[in-house]
């Protein structure tokens, strides 16, 4: 089995709601389990700045996927969710993105992991952090040290809500 992070964003539409969708059609594969989700984070857009504002997320899940077949399920998730690509780190209505993939180093067509810019975003970083799962490999201590040294509310770390019950929070009836 493969343990891997994933890192979830939105930032158009019912972000919560987006947030759900996402984690429950991951959790209706058969070749995946989602062990580990973090609190939600209200995060200021990075990169693009002309923007609203993003929930974002991070999920630990068990796979047996490899990091290819477990990318093509995110960007499934992603088109079935109706992203379309515009501007680059521009908004989106979903965006699933592999962060580490067991302790290892994966380069191939389409694919980078770690993901190359994580250790420098707060808004992964951040909820990362709560989900980590001990023992800590080299990487994921690399996610404690990175996110140490930083001011949280000069990355544009908002403001956050604790899931209580992911059970209870997936089910929950659309607001809208
Ligand atoms: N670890 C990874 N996780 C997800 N996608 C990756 C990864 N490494 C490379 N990619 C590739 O990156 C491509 C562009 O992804 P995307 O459009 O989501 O970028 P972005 O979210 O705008 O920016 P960023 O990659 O900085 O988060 C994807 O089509 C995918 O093939
Ligand atoms: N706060 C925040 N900013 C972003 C995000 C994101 O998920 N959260 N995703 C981006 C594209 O990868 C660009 N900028």
């Amino acid at each position: 089995m493969n343990n891997v992070y994933l890192s979830i964003g939105t930032n158009i539409g019912d972000r919560e709601q987006n947030l759900k969708q996402a984690i429950k059609m991951l959790q209706g594969k058969k070749n995946i389990t989602v062990k580990a989700i973090s609190s939600i984070y209200e995060t200021a857009p990075i990169g693009y700045i002309d923007q609203p504002s993003f929930l974002n997320i991070a999920v630990l899940i068990q796979t047996s996927l490899s990091a290819y077949e477990t990318l093509e399920v995110c960007q499934s998730i992603e088109n079935e969710l109706g992203r379309v690509r515009e501007i680059r780190w521009g908004p989106r209505i979903i965006d699933l993105d592999i962060l580490l993939f067991n302790n290892e180093n994966i380069e191939v067509e389409n694919l980078i992991v770690p993901h190359p810019r994580m250790y420098e975003r707060a808004f992964v970083l951040v909820p990362l952090r709560e989900i980590l799962q001990y023992p800590l490999t080299d990487k994921l201590q690399l996610v404690e040290t990175s996110v140490e040294s930083m001011d949280l509310q000069k990355e544009g770390i908002l403001k956050w809500k604790h899931i209580n019950n992911v059970e209870e929070f997936l089910i929950a009836e659309d607001s809208r």
